[in-house]
């Protein structure tokens, strides 16, 4: 028993947590020390029984189970000892062979070195192996590679291209010497080639991360046609392919050559972003490849994505982080077009790359970067002025084509979906069918648009009319000319702008709420001439760039003004755009230039190239080869003056103008009235104002009419605009954002002054160059300039039919053209609720597909004169034009047939269309199909 006590005691100790755990509340709890005692005995017999019997504290076996024990440790500690020794022998086997792993790497670097530069070439005396090697560095510069020449071939054997262009082959040389590059080129500059030519000419798989699977199946397309073997994995590739590039990537993955792999090496692997980011089997696939030296390179597209700081910024692109991590010993490339300082800082963090080392003289260590001018010498830039109606711009721009890319391709960028549709079938109907054009925009069917895609291609369609939808992955070498129908609203990323206004009509919730739960979108403007322009003359040859412009395209740049204004803050962008669409003079270079060296702190030199300096002239652009006799430097501060007075007089008495109107009343055209609201809490419909034409003195306010042509007072008045001398004011309905001309902050500096001090020369001084007509400027110079915008000029003089107007003479036309609904993501700009309507009309006749030919608009007026006792008839029953009826829709025409026909009692159509008067309006109504026109 006092044994047992003692064991007890000794278990109590060992095992005093179980102990613990097995008692019952009433046994610990208990006085009775015999009992607790009583069942710990228990207790430890039971475990004891379940132990092995060496460690079972048990007197008979005690002996030899300690002896065991010890003959136990003792083999332990002498295997420990062995472990020991050879650690200590594997750490010296470990820095040995760290070292020779130094020595190798040494003596590699040293090879390679040497072996790049090809002996024979350096021995050439013109191109000296100096060149390539410089105190260390390395000149990838060069052809004097041990690869140079097995480059060249294949690149002209594959690829067809005869010569590198711009850094090309430095990119391929650091590519082939298995460098981490970043190359900047322009757009069409050439970037496939400095990845897909090594790739050639080494083993292994490249993966290529690309933004958009267009410019995926693109590139696919093209490397297929060379013979070369590219796949794609996207999230719609089907799971048989996906299954069979699999298969085939591990069989490489496993095979030491390539006896036995699966069909044809795949060279390249096309993924967006978004698949690292999210396919495990497919990263680990890569890692196989890696680790069995498969993986010969990662190429990352558009790799300017990875930055928040870009304007395109891709989340997806942020994770590609993960691949230093994961492939530490690929090589990444990193390509772009737009790189400024402060994104290439972002993207070399992002991708966990070494800081840039230069190409030209690369040491060892680094990322070696290449930068190439962005400056495209091959490419004429125009601002064509853009003819002030519909039909006039199709002319000038079917002339355009027949006289100067009668057989080449184009493409003709449209503000809309819309617009692409009216401008493809009027272009085509103009030239007689001589112009096989093409329609693409998002909405087009996915099959229509692969089928165009072929068809252009191949050059059976020559002119694709298009949104810009139509722009990355789209290389088609031979494009001569990319014209753009307007400047304007273009992209305001990620949001459908008709979406956007009709929340703000029914949550009744500001545009600044809608626009910041929409994440900040950004606004491009600049590069609507410099990414859609990159489409042409991708093979280097001369391509024109034309933009057409009109002043009144301003007041669709204003609303974008107001849209950043209210999301980022105000910036220039816009003014950039419009002071870019109205400079004459300055060379479009040396604008791009400056823009972009103000906005994306890019350096002045990316602009200039071997042979020309950055600040040069291009001497190739509208305004480089424009004669000086073509061009005149007014001073218009009197005219200024003027419309800023009349702008002020407007304001106080509550009216709304827009820049068309403002034009028209200071020259006394339009009417010389302007709308106004009195009364009532605001200034739209259903706010209990009173609509209401006030008429203007323009002698009393103005001193007289504004002796300029229309086309000059509405430059003038962007030009105040930019001058800060006039302002904008907005009205946002459910359908559109208006634009009206106000005074602007420096108005007064103006304006302070009397008629009689502006015209002796008093204060500010206002000039602007403005172009000589065409004819004037043709008679100085006796030329025509090669982009056509004397004839669209001329269109613009002359009008829609060609004849020449006399000044202050209104063609209903004029305003014909007003800014349609973008359903691109643009926006409609309009005068007033009523054209609102009339649009909102429009698109209902549009959709119900009726058509208004002239004869039955005609018919419906006659039936409506006959019935009210008015004639109506039409010269020569010939169809009137086919802006009769949509103006009829627009309501844009209702003072003209039914005024004229209560002045004169009988008129013709076209006569009547150039006559106003303010007293008749016309309803419409379209679900009956008929035209109402009435007298006031
Ligand atoms: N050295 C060269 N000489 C002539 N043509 C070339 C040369 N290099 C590339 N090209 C051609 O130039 C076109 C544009 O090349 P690529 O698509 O690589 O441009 P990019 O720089 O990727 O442009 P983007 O940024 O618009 O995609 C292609 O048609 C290509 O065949």
């Amino acid at each position: 028993m006092e044994t047992r006590r003692v064991i007890l005691a000794l278990d109590l100790d060992h095992h005093r947590s179980n102990c613990r755990m097995l008692f019952t509340a009433d046994e610990v709890g208990s006085d009775d020390m015999e009992a607790v005692l009583e069942f710990s005995a228990r207790e430890a017999a039971q475990s004891s029984n379940a132990a092995s019997s060496s460690t079972v504290v048990n007197g008979s076996h005690s002996y030899s189970g300690r002896q065991e024990l010890n003959g136990r440790l003792s083999e332990l500690d002498s295997e420990l000892k062995d472990v020991d020794e050879q650690i200590e022998k594997l750490r010296e086997l470990r820095s040995q062979i760290i070292a020779e792993r130094n020595r190798v790497n040494e003596k590699l670097k040293t090879m390679q070195g040497a072996s790049r530069l090809s002996t024979s070439k350096s021995l050439a005396p013109a191109k000296p192996s100096g060149k390539a090697s410089q105190a260390g560095s390395l000149n990838y510069m060069t052809e004097f590679f041990e690869w140079s020449g097995e480059l060249k071939a294949r690149m002209r054997e594959v690829f067809g291209i005869q010569k590198f262009r711009l850094c090309q082959e430095g990119v391929c040389n650091a590519s082939m010497d298995g460098r981490d590059i970043v190359c900047i080129m322009p757009t069409g500059g050439g970037k496939s080639l400095t990845y897909q030519l090594p790739a050639l000419l080494n083993p292994g798989l490249t993966l290529v991360i690309s933004p958009l699977i267009s410019l995926i199946t693109d590139q696919i397309l093209h490397l297929r046609e060379f013979g070369v073997e590219a796949v794609m994995l996207m999230g719609s590739t089907s799971k048989e392919e996906s299954r069979d590039i699999y298969s085939r990537l591990a069989a490489a993955a496993n095979s030491k050559n390539r006896n036995g792999l699966a069909g044809p090496e795949i060279k390249f692997c096309y993924v967006t972003p978004e698949k690292i980011a999210a396919s495990k089997s497919f990263t680990s696939m890569l890692e196989k490849l890696a680790n069995a030296g498969k993986l010969s390179r990662i190429v990352i597209d558009e790799a300017h994505c990875v930055s928040q700081l870009g304007h395109d910024f891709r989340p997806d692109y942020k994770k590609l982080s993960i691949l230093r991590q994961l492939f530490p010993r690929v090589p990444i490339l990193a390509l772009s077009a737009t790189c400024p300082p402060k994104v290439l800082k972002d993207l070399l963090t992002t991708l966990r790359l070494k800081p840039i080392v230069n190409g030209t003289a690369a040491t060892a260590d680094g990322t070696v970067y290449f930068s190439a001018p962005l400056y495209r010498k091959n490419l004429h830039y125009t601002v064509a002025p853009k003819p002030s109606s519909a039909s006039g711009v199709i002319k000038a721009m079917t002339k355009y084509i027949l006289d100067h890319h009668r057989n080449d391709s184009g493409i003709v960028y449209c503000m809309s979906k819309k617009d692409t549709e009216t401008v493809a079938q009027g272009l085509a109907e103009e030239s007689g069918g001589k112009i096989r054009t093409g329609v693409y925009h998002a909405d087009v069917h996915d099959r229509t648009k692969a089928e165009l895609h072929e068809r252009w291609r191949r050059g059976d369609v020559k002119v694709v009319c298009a949104t810009i939808a139509f722009g990355l992955g789209i290389d088609k070498g031979d494009v001569r000319f990319v014209l753009h129908h307007s400047v304007g609203l273009r992209c305001i990323k990620g949001i459908d702008i008709n979406i956007f206004l009709r929340c703000l009509n029914l949550w009744k919730v500001t545009i600044r709420h809608v626009y910041r739960a929409a994440n900040h979108p950004s606004i491009l403007t600049r590069s609507l001439l410099n990414q859609e322009s990159g489409r042409a003359g991708r093979d280097g040859n001369d391509s024109d760039c034309i933009l057409y412009f009109r002043p009144q395209d301003a007041s669709r740049l204003s609303a974008l003004v107001f849209m950043k204004k209210l999301t980022c803050g105000f910036d220039h962008e816009v003014q950039d755009m419009l002071r870019f669409a109205i400079d004459v003079e300055e060379c479009r270079k040396l604008q791009f230039a400056r823009y972009f060296s103000m906005s994306a702190s890019l350096s002045m030199s990316a602009w200039g190239t071997a042979e020309t300096d950055a600040h040069a002239r291009c001497g190739h652009c509208d305004n480089c080869k424009r004669p000086p006799e073509a061009m005149e430097r007014r001073d218009v501060t009197l005219p200024a003056w003027q419309i800023l007075r009349v702008s002020q007089v407007i304001e106080r008495m509550s009216g709304r103008v827009t820049m068309g109107m403002l034009a028209d009343l200071v020259r006394g055209a339009g009417g010389g009235s302007f709308g106004a609201v009195v009364g009532g809490r605001g200034r739209g419909k259903g706010k209990g104002g009173a609509k209401e034409k006030i008429g203007l003195d323009l002698d009393e306010i103005a001193g007289g009419k504004v002796q300029l042509g229309k086309e000059e007072t509405e430059i003038l008045i962007v030009q105040l605009f930019l001058s800060g001398h006039l302002g904008e004011s907005f009205h946002s309905t459910a359908y559109s954002i208006n634009v009206y001309v106000t005074p602007g902050p420096g108005a007064l500096r103006i304006t302070r002054y009397s008629k009689e001090d502006v015209e002796s020369g008093r204060g500010q001084r206002i000039q602007v160059t403005f172009l000589r007509k065409g004819k004037d400027a043709a008679k100085k110079n006796g030329r025509s300039t090669k982009t056509g915008d004397e004839e669209a000029s001329r269109a613009y003089s002359s009008g829609a039919k060609g004849k020449k107007r006399k000044r202050g003479e209104e063609s209903f036309e004029d305003e014909l053209d007003d800014p349609i609904v973008d359903d691109d993501g643009g926006m409609s700009l309009y005068a007033d609720d009523d054209d609102i309507a009339a649009d909102r009309d429009e698109r209902e006749v549009a959709k119900a597909n009726a058509s208004y030919t002239s004869h039955n608009v005609a018919s419906k007026i006659r039936q409506r004169s006959e019935s009210e006792g008015w004639t109506f008839t039409m010269s020569n029953d010939t169809p009137v034009s086919a802006a009769i009826p949509s103006k009829l829709r627009r309501g844009k025409f209702k003072p003209a047939i039914a005024g004229s026909a209560k002045l004169n009692g009988s008129t013709s159509l076209n006569n009547a269309s150039r006559t106003r008067t303010p007293l008749t309006t016309v309803n419409r109504s379209m679900d009956n199909d008929v035209i109402e026109i009435e007298s006031d």
